[in-house]
Formats: structure tokens, C-alpha cells, sequence
């Protein structure tokens, strides 16, 4: 081993933490001699790429790469260490005694692992390509009658909806990807029209996300489409479609203090069709746990956005089944949607076709109803995702108006933070009622990337706090005041990420109130006595990562004034700006954009459909 302690570990390497060393300590011992120095660090940056969310290590990431090395203003700080060519590295793992049943550590497909992760992802990959080799319940002219139901215009252009409709009714598993507003719940809605005037008998049907808030979007997003579709689809199917959506955590029933579900290989659920949204947002080790809890025959619908921020927790599970630009359907697919959609000549040239490599499972919606292409955040969102750094600053710049769909703050937030306080916060505590408080409340948000540091959340939330309530305020809790829940509370049903409000009852008690949502989709509120509540905090500001699966009007999005900030990425940008339905305020400096956009998220995994 190289080092005797981490302290000295740490003066060499730059960026690893105590728990890196100590995990390379506990397992270095299987190298021989010889070879130690650079196992030592193969496991360091195991590790370390561990904590930045990657469920596996390519070598080719490490071969001939100086790990831990940093220089400031030409001064090296970490030496780091040298590692040598792949060939070197392969030779290496390849004699090690890491593919034992027992060991902590696999190499697979030149990829370091830790064991549970590769399980995880193994079981994965097999889930998958059971549920993709599913035979389609339905015969053809049911379904081509079904989706002539659904879609009665014939269009000029290709209805990407339709095709989604049509490509997903008939598989065990499908992806529906697409950006903010392309219509993904108004698809599903379609689709799950199609489902139940193709099933012969009343089918278990269940809606998910990953968090409260967006499980709550979705139902709403689902009872408004049904709405619409109202004197248009049969009111019978309309009327058999679930509109309430619940959490992942809520669907499998969790068990206190223990990580595994009620529901799981020994109980699966019971389950048809499950529609999981905001997939982006769902790590590996839970997508792996929901899809062990499914029943052989269920359908599974997957929705969401793949250019948003990956989960918080280990691996990218929708951007790695959701490849775009699309790889191509296969020529039987290719024939099957043709036939079922009626597709001219032309509308067929259009589809992506591949003689190879085909991606059937996965349709993709590209145009987004929410903003069109004219949209100031529309086109920052797609230039953001692109990686287009000087157009898109540009274009800022001269279309920038105080009051518009956008405009470029200044850096000093003294001069537009406090108006922005008067103008959407004080309102809130002004609320007449609680109702009235809540639809203020998501009007409108500051999002910032990081939580600490003077553009953090922690400094917003006590800026807003201070000026609303003055100086001299010391009480933690008060009327009108927006928290954020931190912690997950299973016997109060609440979990990291909800957002309530304390709020004074009847009876003068300050109370946290929460939105929930009842069967029939209907929003109703449970109030928590504050002392019973788990770790909260002020929410007039929060992460950009927190805010996933959320939407305001308006979103002030604040970004960190150092470009070298390891946060920023184009992914993170794109969330923020997306969070933004009317409005966007960017705080933002010229450097910190462009180096934001020329950073793309890549998290590693073998992860495949
Ligand atoms: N084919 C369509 N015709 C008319 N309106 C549509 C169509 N598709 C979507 N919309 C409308 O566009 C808006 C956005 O659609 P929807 O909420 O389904 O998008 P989404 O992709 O689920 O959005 P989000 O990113 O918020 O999850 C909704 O008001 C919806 O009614």
C-alpha cells in the first residue's frame, strides 16, 4: 500500500474522500506485491467514481490517465498517480482472484465493479429483456382498429404520438422519452385508452414516480387530459382510466428500517399495466427493486425526460435505455407500425430504421407542445442540450428584457432578488387561504446549484427570511412559511423532497400542511403537527437536483460564480431552464455558462435494452 495514512493520501491525490481510502484499504490485499501500488489505486478510483453516481469503472477511463493529479495557476498541488496502458490494467485484473462468488469486487466487460452494483445491474438488464421478449397480448386488426379510434386525422406530417401509442400498446416493456411539454402524460393517456378497449376484463392498473411531487404532477397531468378528451374517447374507457398516481416507496410498501420492500421476488405485486414517470429521477438500485416486485405478465410503460440530471443516487437508467438520436426499429417493427398506423410511403420514410441494431422498445416524442419553437425558453433548452454555448449566450443577451419570458439578472442580487421576494413571497403569507397559498407558492422559485456559498440555498432561503420577517426574527417556524421535508418519514408518510407549508389552523396552532392526493385525483391537504415532523428546511430557494419532477411559472435560476464549480453541467442547466413554464430569470456570468455547457453528465454502465 502506498500511503500510511489518508491525510498523506490526500496531499498526493486530489478529490478523494476518507471513505475512498478506507475502502481501498480494506481490499488491497488481493494484488501481489508487485502490482499493489497500482490496485491500491485502481480501488481509490473505484471508489470515488462510486460516489459520483457511476455504477462501474471503465479502465479505458483510467488507462495511461494521471488520477489525482491538480494544478492551480501552474502550480501542481497533487502529483496524483500514473496509471499504466488498458493492456497493463487488463493483464492485472485479469490474474486477480476478483470473479469468486464471494468477492466484493467483479471485473466485467473491462469494467471494475463493486458486487452490488454489477447484481444490480445484471438483474436489470435480465428484468428487461424478459419483459422485451413478452409476445404481444393482442391481435393486429384489434389494435389497428384501436389506434384508428384514437387518432381519426390523417396528418401530413408523422404523428410521433401515435407511432408512441401504437409501438408501446403491444410490448411487455417501452420507453416514451421526450423534453418538457412534448405530451408524454397525453400520450400515456392515449395509450392507456388503448389498453383498456383492448382488454376484454378490468385490469390492475398502477401510476408511479419517484418522488410526492411528481407522482402529484402526473395526476393532475392525467385527470386534466382526460378532461380533454372528454366527447372525444368513449366516456366508458375514459371513466376506467386511474388518474392517482402514488410514489415508487408507496407502491412496494416499505418496511421499517429494513432497505428491501414488502413487495419483491417472494410477493410481487399485483400489477397489469404500471406506467413509472420521471424515470430519469429513479437510480438503479430502486428501478431494480420495482421491476423484481412485477409479475411476469405486467406491462411497463416508461416516461420521462433523458436529458435531464441523472438520479441522485448510482446510475443514468433512462439516458441509458433512451438513445438519441434513435437507433433504428427493425424491419419487423417497422412493418407491424406501418400497418397498425396506416402509414404513407412518406410518413414510413420518415421513421428511423435500422438493419442491425434496432431500438423497438423505445419511441420518442420530439416536439414540444409547451414551448413553441419561437419560445425564449424553448430554444435555450435546446441550444442548452446541444452544448451551444455562444449562440445561446448570444441570443440571451439580445432577447434579455426585465418583466419578459426571459431576462438576464444582474450578478449582484441586491438588485433584483428583494423585488422578486415582494413581488411572489410576501404574497404568500398574505393568503387568505391555504389553497390560495399553495398556488402562490408555485408560481414561482429560485433554483440554485449548489447549497452552500453566497449563490447557495442556504444564503437565499436567509435573504428571503430576513427581509420578509426583519433582523431581528429569530423563530424557526411562522405563519406562511415554505419548508422542504429532507428526510424520509414512512409512518407520517412523508418523504425527502415534499413541500408543505406552516400554516396557522382554526385555532390559532401553527400546523405543516401538505398537498395530497385522494383516489379520484382530487387534491386535498393533511396537516402535521411541526414537532412531529422530520429535518425540514425554508424552501423559497432550493437545488436544482431537488427540484426535478417540479414545475413554477416563473423560476429565477442562479447559477454559481466559479466556473470551475464540478456541479455545473449542461444536464443541470437543462433541468433548471425546463423547470420554467412562462418565465425564466438567469443569474448567471458569461464564463460560468460557457463552461457549464461544455460539460456533459456521463455516468458508466453496461446498462442496455
Ligand atoms: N396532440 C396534442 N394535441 C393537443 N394538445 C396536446 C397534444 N399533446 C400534448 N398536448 C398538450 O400539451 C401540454 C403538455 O402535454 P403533457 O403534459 O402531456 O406533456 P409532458 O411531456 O407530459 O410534460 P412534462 O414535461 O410537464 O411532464 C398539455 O397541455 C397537453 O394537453
Amino acid at each position: 500500500m502506498s500511503y500510511s495514512t489518508f491525510h498523506k493520501a490526500s496531499e498526493q491525490l486530489a478529490g478523494i474522500t476518507a471513505i475512498d481510502y478506507f475502502f481501498a484499504n480494506e481490499f488491497c490485499e488481493i494484488a501481489d506485491k508487485n502490482q499493489g501500488d497500482i490496485w491500491f489505486h485502481l480501488l481509490l478510483a473505484l471508489s470515488e467514481s462510486v460516489r459520483l453516481g457511476h455504477s462501474c469503472l471503465p479502465t479505458s477511463v483510467l488507462a495511461n490517465h494521471r488520477f489525482g493529479f491538480k494544478s492551480e495557476q501552474e502550480l501542481v498541488t497533487h502529483h496524483g498517480f500514473q496509471f499504466p496502458s488498458e493492456k497493463h490494467l487488463d493483464d492485472l485484473l485479469k490474474q486477480l482472484p476478483i470473479f469468486s462468488d464471494d468477492s466484493a469486487i467483479i471485473y466485467h466487460q473491462h469494467c471494475l465493479y463493486m458486487r452490488r452494483n454489477f447484481s444490480f445491474e445484471q438483474a436489470l438488464i435480465s428484468y428487461f429483456s424478459e419483459k422485451m421478449s413478452q409476445p404481444s397480448p393482442f391481435k393486429r386488426e384489434q389494435i389497428q382498429r384501436v389506434i384508428r379510434e384514437l387518432f381519426p386525422d390523417q396528418d401530413n406530417e408523422i404523428d410521433w404520438q401515435k407511432i408512441a401509442v401504437a409501438n408501446s400498446v403491444d410490448k411487455g416493456l417501452s420507453i416514451i422519452a421526450g423534453g418538457p411539454g412534448t405530451g408524454k402524460t397525453y400520450t400515456v393517456t392515449k395509450l392507456l385508452a388503448a389498453l383498456i378497449s383492448l382488454f376484454n376484463e378490468p385490469k390492475q392498473i398502477n401510476l408511479v414516480a419517484p418522488t410526492g411531487k411528481a407522482a402529484q404532477r402526473l395526476s393532475e397531468s392525467i385527470v386534466n387530459a382526460v378532461k380533454g378528451f372528454e366527447g372525444v374517447i368513449d366516456q366508458k374507457i375514459l371513466a376506467k382510466i386511474p388518474t392517482s398516481a402514488q410514489t415508487i416507496h408507496r407502491l412496494l410498501k416499505v418496511v421499517p428500517n429494513q432497505v428491501n420492500f414488502k413487495h419483491g421476488q417472494n410477493q410481487p405485486l399485483q400489477c397489469d399495466v404500471l406506467i413509472i414517470d420521471e424515470v430519469s429521477m429513479v437510480d438503479l438500485a430502486l428501478m431494480t427493486r420495482l421491476f423484481r416486485a412485477l409479475p411476469d405478465h405486467c406491462q411497463v410503460i416508461m416516461l420521462g425526460d433523458a436529458d435531464q440530471l441523472p438520479s441522485v443516487a448510482l446510475g443514468s437508467v433512462l439516458a441509458d435505455i433512451a438513445i438519441r438520436p434513435h437507433l433504428g426499429y427493425s424491419k419487423e417493427n417497422l412493418s407491424y407500425l406501418k400497418d397498425v398506423c396506416q402509414l404513407s410511403v412518406a410518413h414510413t420514410k420518415v421513421l428511423p430504421s435500422m438493419k442491425k441494431q434496432s431500438a423497438d422498445h423505445l419511441s420518442l416524442l420530439l416536439k414540444s407542445r409547451r414551448f413553441d419553437g419561437e419560445g425564449a425558453i424553448g430554444k435555450i433548452a435546446t441550444a442548452t442540450i446541444n452544448g451551444e454555448g455562444e449562440k445561446s449566450w448570444q441570443y440571451i443577451n439580445q432577447n434579455s428584457c426585465q418583466g419578459s419570458d426571459l431576462y438576464l439578472a444582474p450578478a449582484n442580487l441586491s438588485s433584483w432578488l428583494p423585488g422578486y421576494i415582494q413581488e411572489y413571497f410576501l404574497p404568500i403569507q398574505q393568503s387568505e387561504t391555504l389553497i390560495e397559498a399553495f398556488q402562490r407558492l408555485g408560481q414561482f422559485r429560485v433554483l440554485c446549484a449548489t447549497r452552500v456559498g453566497s449563490e447557495g440555498v442556504e444564503q437565499i432561503n436567509e435573504q428571503v427570511i430576513t427581509q420578509l420577517k426583519g433582523m431581528q426574527f429569530i423563530e424557526k417556524l411562522y405563519h406562511g412559511l415554505p419548508i422542504m421535508v429532507n428526510e424520509n418519514h414512512y409512518g407520517l408518510n412523508l418523504y425527502n423532497g415534499d413541500i408543505g407549508l406552516i400554516w396557522q389552523n382554526e385555532h390559532g396552532q401553527l400546523m405543516a400542511y401538505f398537498e395530497s392526493t385522494d383516489e379520484q385525483g382530487n387534491i386535498g391537504f393533511r396537516a402535521v403537527i411541526p414537532t412531529r415532523l422530520p429535518s425540514i428546511e425554508p424552501v423559497y430557494a432550493m437545488t436544482i437536483h431537488k427540484t426535478q419532477g417540479s414545475e413554477f411559472n416563473h423560476v429565477a435560476l442562479l447559477l454559481p460564480s466559479q466556473a470551475d464549480n464540478n456541479l455545473l453541467s449542461r444536464e443541470l442547466i437543462y433541468t433548471g431552464i425546463t423547470r420554467a413554464k412562462q418565465q425564466l430569470t438567469l443569474s448567471c456570468l458569461e464564463n460560468v455558462w460557457h463552461s457549464g455547457l461544455e460539460t456533459k453528465v456521463k455516468r458508466h454502465s453496461n446498462l442496455t435494452i
